[in-house]
């Protein structure tokens, strides 16, 4: 019997709202009999930075390497919005791809993908819109402590990542019920699944946000899995 396939949720958190929502995603990928691992990119800001900004210790999850990339069947990525992109952070761990690039190493593989911001403004996904009303207010981020609405997905941003890589992105749709509902909020997209965690981190994952990140899990998984069993067949 073939092993099962293989998935890495690799992220980026700063106060665990994205571990707490990638630990739901692994779920979802273990009920989906995916064999699915947490890692971490490495951390760029300094310890002096980080306790400037109330930063509690990382979770306790290894530190993701190219290999972690290769040797995977598909790839999930998460992290938190800044200035409405991914974190300079992951940035750096992509663009230490290069060579992986240059050798077609990704090409193939299923990517998907998860966010968490600091507040709800819905449809503001397009990094277009972003940068008008960045350009239209440069000091608009400060206003956050203040409760400012603020919700910019990166997901358009970073699907050229994986574009330039030829890897397959496998959107969240509207798979799960709780994704219409507005009695709440309720993170999350069509691009992936989300929370909001409130400009000062205090608003935690919530059940409905938790159950949408194990469907994402769940779908990925079933969509590697048909992969998985018709490489091998025709191997
Ligand atoms: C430097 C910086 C920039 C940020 N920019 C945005 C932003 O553009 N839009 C937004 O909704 N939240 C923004 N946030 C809030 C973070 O996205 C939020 O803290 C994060 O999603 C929490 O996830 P975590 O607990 O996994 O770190 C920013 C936070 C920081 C520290």
């Amino acid at each position: 019997m073939s092993p099962a396939p293989k998935v890495n949720i690799i992220i980026y958190t700063l106060y665990h709202h994205i571990y707490t929502l990638a630990l739901s995603v692994q779920e979802g990928l273990k009920e989906a009999g995916v064999d699915a691992k947490i890692l971490q990119v490495p951390e760029t800001l300094s310890d002096e930075i980080l306790t400037k900004m109330h930063a509690p210790a990382k979770p306790d999850v290894e530190i993701a390497t190219l290999d972690d990339l290769v040797e995977a069947d598909g790839l999930i990525f998460g992290f938190g919005t800044r200035f409405g992109t991914m974190p300079a952070q992951f940035k750096a761990f992509l663009d230490s791809t290069g060579g992986l690039w240059a050798g077609g190493k990704l090409a193939g593989k299923f990517g998907g993908l998860f966010f968490s911001t600091a507040s709800q403004h819905g449809g503001q996904e397009t990094t277009g819109k972003c940068l008008l009303l960045r350009f239209l207010f440069p000091l608009s981020y400060l206003l956050i402590p203040f409760g400012m609405p603020f919700l910019f997905f990166p997901a358009l941003t970073t699907v050229t990542y994986l574009a330039h890589h030829g890897i397959i992105y496998v959107p969240l749709g509207f798979a799960n019920p709780h994704l219409f509902d507005n009695s709440e909020v309720v993170g999350g997209s069509a691009y992936g699944c989300g929370t909001v965690a409130n400009g000062d981190g205090s608003r935690q994952v919530s059940d409905k946000e938790k159950e949408i990140a194990v469907t994402q899990g769940k779908n990925f998984g079933n969509v590697i899995k048909t992969y998985v069993a018709g490489k091998d067949s025709s191997a």
